[in-house]
C-alpha cells in the first residue's frame, strides 16, 4: 500500500513510472467551474487495483463532481487522467464505460418504462458479449441477478417498479456486465436496509477479491470503518488528504473535512426538556390498510420519539398520514387536545405540524426556485405584510440558518437546484426549522448530510425540542434514533412491536427486534458517540 500522503498535493503526485503502470487511476489537479462556482479546484485521486477508496468531504465539497469526471459525464477544465498509467480523455459515459469505469449515482440513472435487461444492455452492443440476440441478454441478465443474490429479479421486469435497492443491483449488474475494472459508488447504502447493506457489501467483497476497483462515497463513517482501504478527503474542490487508513479517528477526518473540531456528536439527553404534563400529539388506532396498522403513541413538549424500522414498515406513510397528506382508514391524530380532520393537510399545517420528507427533490424542494423561498416557503404568511413579501427579513432568517446548517454556499439567492444533493436535504430541514411547528416530522432528516454538518442538525434539533416541539424523528440509522430520541418505537410490518426509553435499549436489541420482534432491552446504550455518527 501506498504510504500516506497529507496535505502535500504535489508530492501525492510525484509517481514514478513503474508505479504509476501498477495503479489503475490517477488523476491529477483537476479543475471544474460552474457559473459563478469553482466545483474542483485542482483535486488528485490515486486508486489501486482491489482497493475500496472512499471519498470523503462536506456537503458541496465537489465529490459528485469528481466522479462525474471519472464517468465522462463532465469535461474537467484542466487536469490529467492517467488509466494504467497511459493518458486518457473520458469524453462521454460511454466512453468511460468502454475503458472499464462503471457509476453507480445517488440519484440512479436508469431509464424508466423499460426493462432491467434492457437497462443492463441497453445503448451498448451486447454482441460485444457474444449474443446477438434479446433472449441472450435476458439469460446473461438473469446470471448476473443470480450473482448478486437476487434470482427473483426478472430480466423482463420494468425496472420502475423495483424498489430502491432493487434498482440499486441493476445498476450494479450493469457494472458487471460491462466488465468494470473500477466501479464508483455515491451514497449507495443511503436506501438500503441494513439486511440489503449486508448484501452489497458482500458483493463489494467479492468484486475487490477478483481486482476490481471500488471508489466509494460515503457520509457514514462506520461503512467506512467496514468495507474501506483507503481514503481521501476532499474540502473546497482540493484534495486536503489521500492515503489515509479507513480506520482514522472520526475527530480527525471531521478535522481535516471541515477544518474545525467536533468534540460529541449527539447533544446530552437533558431530560429536564420533556414536558410529562404536556401532551402535545396523539395518535390512536392509527390504521391503513396494506401499510400500518393500529399504531398509537404520544409525544409530549421537548420530547423527540425515535421510529426505527426496515424500508417498507410503514414509517414514512405513518408520518405522511399524521400529516394529513394521506387519509387512515382508521384512527385519530390529536395536537395540543384537538381532534386533526383526517387526511387534510391545511388542518395539519393550521395546528402546527410539519413534515420534513425522505424524498427530497419530488416532495419538497422547487428546484427552480431560489433557495431563501424555498426555506421559507412554509412560513409566507410571517413574512408577509399587506400582501408585500418582506425579502430583506425573508433573506436574513434564512441566512442564519442555513449558516449554522454550513449549507453552502450560503447565498440565498442561488437556485436550490444547483446545490450538491446534501445542501439540499439540509434547505429542507432548515424550512421546518424557521417555520416554528408544534410538532415537527422528520423523515431521515441526516440523509446524504455531512458529519460535521449532522452534529450541527443533532443539536438544532434538540434545541428545537427544548422550546416546547414535539419531535418524530424517522431513521434507518439506529445509533441516531438511540442517540438524539429520548423514546424509540420500533415498527415492524406496520405494527408498532416496542416503545422503550432510549436508554433502556441498545443497538442490538433495536435491530433484532426490527428484523425478528423480540423485545429485548439493556441497562443502558453503550454507544460509542465517535462511532455514533
Ligand atoms: N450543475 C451545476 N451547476 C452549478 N453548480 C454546481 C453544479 N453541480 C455542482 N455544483 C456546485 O459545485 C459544488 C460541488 O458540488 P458536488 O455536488 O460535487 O458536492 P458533493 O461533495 O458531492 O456534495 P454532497 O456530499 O452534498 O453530495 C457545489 O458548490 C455545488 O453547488
Amino acid at each position: 500500500m501506498r504510504a500516506i500522503s497529507l496535505v502535500n498535493q504535489a508530492a501525492a503526485c510525484e509517481v514514478s513510472h513503474q508505479e504509476e503502470a501498477d495503479l489503475l487511476l490517477a488523476m491529477t489537479g483537476i479543475g471544474k467551474s460552474f457559473p459563478g462556482v469553482r466545483a474542483l479546484d485542482g483535486v488528485d485521486l490515486v486508486v489501486e487495483p482491489g482497493e475500496v477508496h472512499c471519498l470523503l468531504g462536506q456537503n458541496g465539497a465537489g465529490k459528485s463532481t469528481l466522479i462525474k469526471v471519472l464517468a465522462g459525464a463532465h469535461q474537467p477544465d484542466e487536469g490529467e487522467i492517467r488509466w494504467q498509467g497511459e493518458p486518457v480523455r473520458l469524453s462521454s459515459p460511454v466512453a468511460a464505460l468502454r475503458l472499464g469505469v462503471a457509476t453507480m449515482y445517488q440519484e440512479l440513472d436508469l431509464v424508466p418504462g423499460v426493462s432491467v435487461a434492457e437497462n443492463i444492455f441497453l445503448g451498448h452492443e451486447p454482441a460485444r458479449f457474444g449474443f446477438a440476440r434479446k433472449a441472450a441478454a435476458r439469460t446473461a441478465t438473469a446470471a448476473l441477478m443470480r450473482r448478486l443474490g437476487h434470482p427473483e429479479i426478472h430480466p423482463d421486469r420494468e425496472v420502475g417498479t423495483l424498489s430502491a435497492a432493487g434498482q440499486q443491483l441493476v445498476s450494479m449488474a450493469r457494472a458487471l456486465a460491462h466488465d468494470a475494472r473500477l466501479i464508483v459508488m455515491d451514497e449507495p447504502t443511503a436506501a438500503l436496509a441494513s439486511d440489503e447493506v449486508d448484501n452489497l457489501f458482500r458483493i463489494v467483497a467479492e468484486l475487490t477479491a477478483d481486482g476490481v476497483a471500488i471508489v466509494y462515497i460515503s457520509h457514514r463513517l462506520e461503512e467506512i470503518r467496514r468495507i474501506g482501504s483507503r481514503v481521501t478527503v476532499i474540502k473546497d474542490g482540493r484534495t486536503v488528504a489521500t492515503g489515509l487508513p479507513a480506520d482514522t479517528p472520526t475527530a480527525e477526518l471531521v478535522d481535516l473535512m471541515s477544518g474545525r473540531k467536533v468534540e460529541t456528536v449527539f447533544p446530552h439527553r437533558d431530560e429536564t426538556t420533556v414536558d410529562p404534563t404536556t401532551e402535545v400529539l396523539r395518535v390512536e388506532g392509527l390504521s391503513r390498510r396494506g401499510e400500518f396498522a393500529d399504531v398509537g403513541f404520544t409525544v409530549h413538549a421537548g420530547e423527540i420519539v425515535g421510529i426505527a424500522g426496515l424500508v417498507g414498515a410503514g414509517r414514512s406513510e405513518i408520518l405522511e398520514t399524521i400529516a394529513g397528506a394521506r387519509r387512515p382508514d382508521k384512527g385519530t391524530v390529536t395536537v395540543d387536545g384537538k381532534r386533526l380532520r383526517p387526511g387534510s393537510v391545511g388542518a395539519a399545517v393550521r395546528a402546527g405540524v410539519g413534515l420534513a420528507p425522505e424524498e427530497r427533490k419530488s416532495q419538497a424542494l422547487l428546484l427552480d426556485l431560489p433557495l431563501a423561498h424555498n426555506v421559507t416557503l412554509a412560513s409566507l404568511p410571517a413574512y408577509s405584510t399587506a400582501g408585500y413579501l418582506d425579502r430583506a427579513r425573508e433573506h436574513r432568517d434564512a441566512k442564519a440558518t442555513l449558516e449554522r446548517l454550513e449549507l453552502r454556499p450560503a447565498d440565498p439567492r442561488r437556485l436550490v437546484g444547483t446545490f450538491s444533493g446534501g445542501n439540499q436535504q439540509k434547505a429542507v430541514v432548515a424550512r421546518w426549522l424557521v417555520h416554528g411547528c408544534r410538532v415537527l416530522l422528520l423523515d431521515e432528516p441526516t440523509r446524504g448530510v455531512d458529519v460535521g454538518a449532522r452534529a450541527e442538525l443533532y443539536r438544532l434539533i434538540r434545541e428545537l425540542a427544548a422550546s416546547g416541539v414535539a419531535v418524530v424523528l424517522v431513521s434507518s440509522e439506529v445509533p441516531e434514533v438511540l442517540g438524539l430520541a429520548d423514546r424509540v418505537l420500533v415498527l415492524r410490518e406496520g405494527h408498532v412491536v416496542a416503545d422503550r426509553p432510549a436508554d433502556d435499549l441498545t443497538e442490538a436489541a433495536v435491530l433484532d427486534c426490527v428484523m425478528e420482534g423480540h423485545v429485548m432491552t439493556g441497562s443502558a446504550h453503550a454507544l460509542d458517540p465517535e462511532e455514533a455518527i
